[in-house]
């Protein structure tokens, strides 16, 4: 039986008589892969701020398993585009980093050969696989992932779906990610969070898709596939200026409402 990483218990967040979030419950597991879902400005960021501890709950309370160890990969990477900086060098900057750990590391996410490339020059695919080697460097077993396949087209979305799901399946680790991509992220989700400042719905991504919460929120899925296509019924005929003729030959338009 896999064990409880983390437990978020009626988690809330208040600013200036703001709730951010309202008595949120949500866990994840070993070997589990949670996404948390929802608009803009729905608390995903927050959420997640809060269980790095740098951001304190109002109410409620993150119950950490004490074999907790997170490996962060945040939405984006900082950094001033004059410095000189190789991947290596990058990696060689994580706290108490094994520095016989940068090669295997990057070889399991498949840029090995990039390792003395400048970090600014690299695509938004390369990007963001650094930054998960960099999450990977610190041994975690819960990997955190804010958006990790932002600013990726979609082939490289799917690439990084399957090497994100290839890890956990190696390492057995948790990992939450927060995603807006709903399409391609769920097939590789054990678990699915949708929230709204609180917890819309949760549970399979199946179970998810069909909740009318989520409906509500991101549309039925497919219904964009499927244009309702407004039908005219074409049974009269016009005239020269586009008037109805009656079966006795007199002219009338469509519309009478004034
Ligand atoms: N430190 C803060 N002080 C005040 N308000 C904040 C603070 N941090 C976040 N907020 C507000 O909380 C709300 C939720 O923000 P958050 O970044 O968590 O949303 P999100 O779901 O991650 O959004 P997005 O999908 O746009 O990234 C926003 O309205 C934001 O302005």
């Amino acid at each position: 039986m896999s064990q409880r990483l983390v437990t978020f218990d009626k988690i809330g967040i208040e600013f200036g008589g703001r709730a951010l979030l309202n008595n949120i419950d949500m866990t994840i597991n070993e070997g589990e892969i949670v996404t948390l879902i929802g608009p803009n400005g729905s608390g995903k960021s927050t959420l997640i701020r809060t269980l790095l501890g740098l951001q304190m709950a109002t109410t409620g309370e993150i119950i950490r398993n004490q074999s907790l160890r997170i490996g962060y990969m945040p939405q984006k990477l900082h950094i001033d585009p004059t410095l000189p900086l190789t991947v290596k060098h990058f990696l060689a900057l994580v706290r108490g980093v094994d520095k016989k750990q940068i090669v295997p590391t990057l070889e399991k996410v498949g840029i090995a050969h990039l390792i003395h490339s400048q970090v600014h020059v690299l695509s938004g695919g390369e990007t963001q696989r650094v930054l998960l080697a960099r999450a990977l460097l610190n041994k975690p077993n819960l990997l955190v992932l804010d958006e990790p396949v932002q600013g990726v087209d979609v082939n490289g979305q799917v690439e990084l779906y399957n090497l994100i799901e290839g890890i956990r399946n190696e390492l057995n680790c948790g990992v939450l990610m927060v995603s807006h991509d709903l399409h391609l992220v769920m097939a590789k989700t054990d678990t699915v969070v949708c929230i709204n400042q609180h917890v819309c719905c949760s549970g399979s991504p199946q179970h998810v898709t069909g909740h009318p919460a989520y409906q509500a929120l991101f549309g039925i899925p497919g219904a964009d596939e499927s244009i309702a296509i407004y039908a005219h019924q074409h049974d009269h005929v016009h005239d020269e200026h586009g008037s109805i003729l009656s079966e006795d030959g007199d002219a009338h338009t469509h519309c009478t409402h004034h």
